[in-house]
């Protein structure tokens, strides 16, 4: 379970994050919703440890990843908002990296390489170096490195960026397929389908707090509309920022 609680971050006078709460539970996709500068990314970096809250907490399963942060790593997969690729090494090279930073050697690596390359659909581009890839092979490679020791919660700050529709796919049936398995994922996103295709739970964030919670339907509800767009509209009172 991921859990924030009364989260505070301010950068000079901009309140980033303004006491926001909310829980991801296992096996269950929870999206985070709201326009841009709501505070999706401050709230994603804070909970993976890149950032220090001014207070409240962030706990993976329990432990503070202010207090714990390599603890509470261990069990977490990232795809951040902003990653870098090495660009002389191959794809499969990449992730192997990361499998290794994960405590994976010999045989092991190799497998938990191979199956984050199968499941991402990624064969083709495996043995390329990262030299020339386009934004959504990019894309692909971030992904693998973030599943590859198979993390028991999942964070990914807008993951389907740059995707085609049929990587977009893959991305999805991945982050079902976990959910399945009993992963919590929680992921930000600005696009309306996104959420409504793939969320068990919205939370809607806007100026750094939750401005509402719940299922598609019942955000539907709680506003007497019958689509999440609209619903959201109504919840933060403008359109700007977000994508149908
Ligand atoms: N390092 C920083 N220095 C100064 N201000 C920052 C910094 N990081 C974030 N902010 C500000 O905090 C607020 C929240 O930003 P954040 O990136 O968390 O929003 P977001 O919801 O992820 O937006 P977007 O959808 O545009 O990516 C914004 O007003 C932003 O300008």
């Amino acid at each position: 379970m991921i859990e924030v609680s009364e989260l505070r971050k301010s950068f000079g006078k901009v309140n980033a994050l303004n006491g926001l709460s909310f829980v991801a539970p296992e096996g269950q996709i929870t999206g985070l919703l709201g326009p841009n500068g709501a505070g999706k990314t401050t709230c994603l970096r804070t909970i993976y440890g890149l950032l220090k809250a001014d207070s409240g907490h962030a706990l993976i399963d329990g432990i503070d990843t202010s207090k714990q942060p390599l603890e509470a790593r261990r069990n977490i997969g990232i795809f951040p908002d902003k990653f870098g690729l090495y660009e002389r090494l191959t794809a499969r090279e990449q992730i192997a990296y990361f499998a290794a930073l994960h405590g994976f050697s010999g045989g092991q690596l190799e497998q938990a390489t191979q199956t984050a390359i199968d499941r991402l659909d990624m064969s083709a581009i495996a043995d390329r170096k990262a030299q020339g890839f386009s934004q959504g092979q990019r894309m692909k490679v971030a992904l693998a490195q973030a599943i590859v020791h198979q993390p028991k919660h999942l964070i990914l700050d807008e993951p389907s960026r740059g995707l085609d529709v049929m990587s977009t796919r893959i991305l999805r049936d991945l982050l079902r397929d976990l959910r399945a398995q009993g992963t919590s994922i929680l992921f930000s996103s600005h696009v309306m389908q996104e959420v409504a295709a793939l969320c068990d739970q919205v939370v809607v964030i806007a100026a750094g707090k939750v401005a509402a919670q719940g299922t598609t339907e019942q955000l539907c509800e709680l506003t007497g509309e019958t689509a999440l767009e609209e619903a959201f509209v109504k919840i933060i009172g403008t359109d700007e920022g977000i994508a149908a």
